[in-house]
C-alpha cells in the first residue's frame, strides 16, 4: 500500500540537500534522482521542494506526464484524495466540447444506434491501447508502422473497416463482433475515421496504410479477374502486402499529388499512366525498374511519403483497371469517400477553457466552427447511408467538396487561434502545446490532399449550378 505522509513531513523530509519531494494533487513525489534528467531543469524543482506543486505542475505539463512518471510517486497525503482523473483506455474526455455532442450523456441523436456506440467504445479502447502509443513512438523516431500493429489491426477487422461499408465486410469479425459487417454504414465509417485521428499524429495517421484506403477500391471495383481480385484483397486486408495510389499532378490535374503516401513501403502501386488518348490505371507490382525515394514533408516520415520512378516497367495487360484511356473514372470513383474521410478526421479538435473574456470569445468561435461542421458532416453522412453508391458522386460530390473546404478553412482558423492562445507553447513539439503544435503544423495536409479548398469550392458551386432547372429564377 502507498505510504501516507502529513504535509509537515513532506516539508521537512523533502527539502534537504539529498532529497527533493513535493506534492501534486495530494500525491507525494520524490524527484531527488530525477532532477538531473528533468527537461525543465533543476532550479524550478528546487523552488517547490517540500511544497504543494499542483498549480505549478499543471501550468507547465499535460497530465499524461504524471502518468508516464508515476514511478516517482512515493505516497499520498494523509486524509486526502487525488482529484484529477486519469483517463483509462476507452474513456471519453471530460473536457467540454472535446467529444462530439452525440457522445455527451445528455444529448440525443437520431443518427447513432447501439452498434455505433459499441463500435465507438471498442475502437477508442483499441486506439488508446495500441495505436496511440505506437503513433507517438513512430512520430518521434520517423520509422514506419510495425508489422505487429498491422497484424493486430487486420485481426480486429480495422483494415477492412477503413474501406467503408460494403461486401468486403460481410462475415468479417469486427472488433469482437461489436457490429455485423452487413450492418456497417457510413456512421460506423465516420466513427472509425474520427477515432483513429485521436492519436494526434497526422503523419502516422497516413502511415497506417492510408494508401490502401484509396488504392484498394480501384481493385475492388475495377479488377476484371474475380479470382485475382479476391487474392489481392486477401493479401492487403491480412496486412501481408501494402498498397498505395500513385497519381501525379500531371495526370490528376487539380489534385497536386507530387508525393505518394505510403509509397516507400508499398508492394503494389495503383498507378495512373498516360496512354494514347488519356489516362489509364494499372496495377503495378514492386519489381525491376521501380524506385521509391522518401520525400521529406512537414509531417513525419512515418507516412512513408515517396517519389516514385518507373523505368521501363513491363505490366501484363490483365493489370489494366477499368477501360483503357478511361482511368479518370477509376480514380474519381474514389474521391468522394476519400474527401469525406478527411472531413471526418479534421473536424475533431479538443479545446480548453481559460479565464479571460477575449480567450472565451476565441473559444466560442472555435466551438461554433467545430460543432456546425460536425452537424453538417452528420447530415451528409445520413444522405450517404440512404443513397446508392452510384448516385453519391452525382448528388453528393458538390456538397462533400464544400464540406471538406469548410472544415479545413475552420481548421485554419482553429489552428491559428489555438497557437495565439497557447503562445510559444503552441510552437513546441513537447509539453503543454504538443497537440496544438501538431495540428497547426499538419492541418494543411487535409486542406490540400484530396482536392485543394479552392477547387472543391468551385466544384461545389458548379455542381449546384448545373443542377439548377432552367425555369428557376430568383
Ligand atoms: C513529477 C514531477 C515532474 C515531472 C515528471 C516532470 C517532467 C517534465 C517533462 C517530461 C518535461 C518536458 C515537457 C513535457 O513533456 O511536458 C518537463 C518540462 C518542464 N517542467 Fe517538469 N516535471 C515535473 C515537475 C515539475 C514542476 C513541479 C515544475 C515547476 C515548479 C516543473 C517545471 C517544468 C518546466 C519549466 C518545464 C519546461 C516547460 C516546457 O517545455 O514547456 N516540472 N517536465
Amino acid at each position: 500500500m502507498a505510504k501516507s505522509f502529513t504535509r509537515d513531513e513532506v516539508a521537512k523530509q523533502g527539502n534537504t540537500e539529498d532529497s527533493l519531494w513535493f506534492v501534486v494533487d495530494s500525491k507525494v513525489y520524490d524527484v531527488s534522482d530525477f532532477v538531473d534528467a528533468h527537461p525543465g531543469g533543476e532550479a524550478v524543482l528546487r523552488q517547490v521542494a517540500g511544497q504543494d506543486a499542483t498549480a505549478a505542475f499543471y501550468n507547465l505539463h499535460r497530465h499524461e506526464v504524471l502518468v508516464k512518471y508515476e514511478d516517482l510517486q512515493i505516497g499520498t497525503i494523509e486524509g486526502e484524495k487525488p482529484t484529477v482523473a486519469t483517463p483509462q483506455p476507452g474513456d471519453l474526455s471530460l473536457v467540454p466540447y472535446a467529444e462530439p455532442l452525440w457522445l455527451s450523456p445528455s444529448f440525443k441523436s437520431p443518427y447513432y444506434k447501439e452498434s455505433h456506440r459499441k463500435l465507438q467504445k471498442a475502437m477508442r479502447t483499441f486506439n488508446d491501447k495500441y495505436i496511440s502509443p505506437e503513433a507517438q513512438a513512430r512520430e518521434a523516431d520517423g520509422k514506419y508502422i510495425s508489422q505487429e500493429l498491422v497484424d493486430r489491426m487486420s485481426k480486429a477487422g480495422i483494415l477492412h473497416m477503413r474501406l467503408g461499408p460494403g461486401k468486403h465486410l460481410h462475415g468479417v469479425n469486427l472488433l469482437d463482433g461489436v457490429v455485423r459487417g452487413e450492418e456497417f454504414d457510413y456512421f460506423h465509417d465516420l466513427i472509425m475515421s474520427q477515432e483513429s485521428s485521436r492519436a494526434n499524429a497526422r503523419g502516422f495517421q497516413d502511415g497506417q496504410l492510408a494508401g490502401m484506403i484509396i488504392g484498394l477500391p480501384c481493385i475492388m471495383n475495377y479488377m476484371k479477374d474475380e479470382k485475382r481480385k479476391r487474392a489481392l484483397m486477401n493479401e492487403v486486408f491480412s496486412g501481408k502486402k501494402y498498397m498505395c495510389l500513385a497519381i501525379t499532378e500531371a495526370f490528376a490535374g487539380s489534385d497536386a499529388r507530387k508525393w505518394i503516401t505510403n509509397g516507400v513501403y508499398s508492394d503494389y502501386f495503383i498507378t495512373g499512366v498516360r496512354t494514347e488518348k488519356g489516362l489509364s490505371v494499372l496495377l503495378i507490382e514492386r519489381g525491376e525498374g521501380i524506385e521509391t525515394k522518401p520525400i521529406k514533408t512537414s509531417y513525419s516520415p512515418s507516412a512513408g511519403t515517396a517519389y516514385i520512378t518507373f523505368d521501363n516497367v513491363k505490366v501484363p495487360v490483365e493489370n489494366l483497371l477499368g477501360e483503357e484511356n478511361k482511368g479518370i473514372y477509376v480514380i474519381l470513383s474514389n474521391f468522394n469517400h476519400e474527401r469525406w474521410t478527411m472531413a471526418c478526421t479534421s473536424v475533431l479538435f479538443g479545446k480548453r477553457l481559460i479565464d479571460q473574456p477575449v480567450i472565451r470569445q476565441k473559444l466560442a468561435k472555435m466551438i461554433a466552427l467545430v460543432e456546425a461542421n460536425q452537424s453538417w458532416l452528420e447530415t451528409i453522412t445520413y444522405q450517404m447511408c440512404n443513397m446508392p453508391y452510384s448516385e453519391q458522386a452525382k448528388h453528393l460530390g458538390g456538397p462533400v467538396g464544400l464540406l471538406k473546404m469548410s472544415i479545413t478553412r475552420a481548421a485554419h482558423e482553429i489552428a491559428d487561434e489555438s497557437v495565439q492562445i497557447f503562445g510559444g507553447r503552441g510552437l513546441t513539439q513537447s509539453g503543454m502545446g504538443r497537440v496544438i503544435e501538431m495540428f497547426h503544423r499538419t492541418y494543411k495536409f487535409d486542406a490540400i490532399l484530396g482536392g485543394a479548398e479552392e477547387v472543391l469550392a468551385d466544384l461545389g458551386v458548379r455542381q449546384a449550378m448545373a443542377k439548377m432547372p432552367k425555369n428557376a429564377k430568383l
